[in-house]
């Protein structure tokens, strides 16, 4: 389990992270001030669809003012890339020093730092990450598939041997089964390490998979702040995804298999 600023993740109902999408500083500072008053616990800055400027400097500066309205909230730090469904290509070397940069502002709780990216940058980028005082959330995410379990099981154990705090996994549907099979796939990485996960089955489909993470074991889910707001396909707006989270909440404890029971709350 993981506690910042209070919300301990991985505990009870799945964390609620509502994504600020906006491409230019008046947009973002919009929609910080409505994330300002929403039920999410998380706000997760998508660096990647800022088109305002390249600017380093820049883009720190509105990092900076996320900051300032929302203390209270976990800031998430993201830059998607491209081959990962993000809206601006980078080089390595801008993604590198993009990341550090964001986390010596010492203002993000949390950064999502791609597992392909991770390949290449190595642990010590984790790590210089980290002593900033940030916690990682090493991602995956597979926008024409869904890859087969022994291959998201293996991406878990590198995200978790690169030292992440969370571990994220999202790729599209093409039928029922990726759906359930998403859906269990924590259970089935339990038998080899206790990462925090996140697991989403994207688009309409998949939707399921974003409300029934208290059961799944998934612990963080993506709630649009309005439904031209979302991020991702099958993103449910934040107000009705607390409500159907609230509605599916597991007052007892429960069995995940005959020889496993999962504490609740
Ligand atoms: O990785 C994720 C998850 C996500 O792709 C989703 O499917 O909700 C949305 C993105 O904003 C976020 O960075």
């Amino acid at each position: 389990m993981l506690e910042i600023k209070n919300t301990k993740i991985g505990n009870g109902r799945p964390k609620m992270c509502v994504p600020i999408t906006g491409k230019t500083t008046e947009e973002i500072a919009e929609q910080a001030n409505r994330v300002k008053h929403s039920v999410a616990e998380i706000v997760e800055w998508r660096a990647d669809l800022f088109h305002e400027s390249e600017e380093i400097d820049d883009m720190i500066d509105t990092l900076e003012m996320i900051a300032g309205i929302l203390p209270e909230k976990i800031l998430l730090y993201t830059f998607r890339s491209v081959e990962e469904g993000g809206s601006r290509p980078v080089s390595l070397k801008m993604y590198h020093d993009l990341c550090l940069s964001a986390a010596s502002t010492q203002k993000v709780d949390l950064m999502d730092i791609e597992f392909g990216k991770v390949e290449y940058l190595g642990r010590k980028f984790v790590q210089d990450l980290k002593i900033q005082g940030t916690k990682i959330m090493m991602s995956s995410h597979d926008y024409d598939q869904t890859p087969e379990d022994a291959t998201m099981i293996y991406r878990v154990g590198v995200m978790n041997q690169f030292g992440a705090d969370i571990g994220k996994i999202a790729a599209m549907p093409h039928n029922l089964q990726d759906v359930l099979r998403m859906m269990n796939l924590v259970s089935r990485v339990r038998a080899f390490n206790e990462l925090p996960i996140a697991t989403i089955s994207m688009s309409d489909l998949g939707k399921v998979s974003r409300i029934t993470g208290e059961i799944t074991g998934s612990v963080l889910t993506f709630g649009s702040l309005d439904e031209a707001q979302s991020s991702a396909p099958g993103q449910i707006p934040i107000d009705e995804l607390q409500f159907v989270l609230e509605t599916l909440s597991v007052k007892e404890k429960f069995s995940t298999s005959d020889n496993d029971e999962r504490e609740v709350h």
